[in-house]
């Protein structure tokens, strides 16, 4: 078991590694991987590099705030106020691209949500739970008036978006990804293999607004489609599942689109996976205080 003398230093390096890991998770459809930049050309595998080095720090100040004693109020006020400098910070280190905009929203909320509890009380559907509870609350400093790619799919096609994804307690990540990675991991013994097939599992079952807003309902619809065939092939472990997901990257590339809210909420279930195996390993009562939102 690891000993974690600093928490939000811990916490911050847990989620580089899980941006890292969704990152270089090859073949991912559609999205920015080993291979290449997948349907995008304004950002590729360095851009993605130099956004995650970017995001450390802001990572680092959202754990220390979520360590912080205080009402729930306060700390999604603090949230959002650091959720917005650490997207100026990506936009400085990727010339202002959106490399992380998703990543950053997910699991700024997770990470304050650990950084409020012993590290004995990481278990996933917790975790979730109480950064579902800060996502409910209203940021104060937000820009009604702000235009986003989600907002306008989700007004237009009215899907789930990703405040509303967090505000339910992250269920795809909970009820569909996480228990597939736990189950091919087990079968397999790939981390590889069980990373790809939870984020076929992801794409199953989301209203990716990234999707919606590149290539309409149509889009969405072959995506889940097609990601429902990977599962059901019996996964990325075996010829027919590999096939599969290969349909899928030409289906997405056909469409120009790319799952990023997918991606995010696989860097997602990575992040929870490793706390909750952290939290497994750990007895409870280390001297972190469970703070309003705990
Ligand atoms: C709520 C956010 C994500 C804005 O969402 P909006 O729907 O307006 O969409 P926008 O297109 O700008 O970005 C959404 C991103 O979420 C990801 N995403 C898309 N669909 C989904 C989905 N169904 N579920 C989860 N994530 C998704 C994608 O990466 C996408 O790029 C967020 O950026 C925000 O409000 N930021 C303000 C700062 C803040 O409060 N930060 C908190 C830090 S903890
Ligand atoms: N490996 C990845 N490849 C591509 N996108 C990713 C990856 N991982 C996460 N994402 C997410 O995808 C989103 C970027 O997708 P996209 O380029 O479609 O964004 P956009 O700025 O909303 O759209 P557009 O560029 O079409 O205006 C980011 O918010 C990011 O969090």
């Amino acid at each position: 078991m690891v000993d974690i003398t600093d928490k939000p230093a811990w916490l911050a390096d847990r989620v580089s590694e899980a941006l890292v890991a969704e990152l270089d998770l090859t073949p991912k459809p559609g999205l920015i991987d080993r291979r290449g930049a997948g349907v995008h050309h304004d950002m590729d595998y360095a851009t993605m590099q130099a956004s995650i080095r970017a995001l450390h720090p802001g990572f680092l100040a959202i754990a220390e705030a979520g360590a912080l004693p205080g009402d729930a109020v306060s700390l999604r006020a603090r949230l959002g106020l650091l959720g917005r400098e650490a997207e100026a910070a990506m936009l400085l280190a990727t010339g202002g691209m959106n490399t992380h905009r998703g990543a950053i929203w997910c699991l700024g909320l997770l990470t304050a949500a650990a950084a409020a509890r012993p590290a004995g009380e990481w278990q996933a559907e917790r975790l979730a739970a109480d950064a579902a509870r800060i996502a409910a609350i209203d940021d104060p400093g937000l820009d009604p008036a702000r235009v986003s790619n989600g907002k306008q799919a989700i007004t237009r096609y009215g899907a789930a978006g990703a405040r509303q994804i967090a505000v339910e307690g992250f269920v795809p990540v909970i009820k569909h990804a996480l228990p597939v990675l736990q189950r091919t991991r087990t079968a397999t013994g790939c981390e590889q293999t069980a990373r790809l097939d939870a984020l076929a599992a992801l794409m199953a079952v989301l209203d990716d607004t990234c999707v919606l807003h590149r290539a309409g309902p149509a889009g969405l619809a072959a995506m889940q489609t097609g990601a429902r065939r990977v599962l059901a092939a019996g996964g990325t472990a075996t010829p027919a599942g590999r096939a599969a997901l290969a349909d899928l990257d030409h289906t997405l590339t056909g469409y120009r689109a790319s799952p990023g809210g997918a991606a995010d909420l696989l860097a997602a279930t990575v992040f929870i996976d490793r706390l909750a195996e952290h939290a497994s390993a750990t007895a409870t009562g280390d001297n972190a205080h469970a703070n309003a939102i705990a």
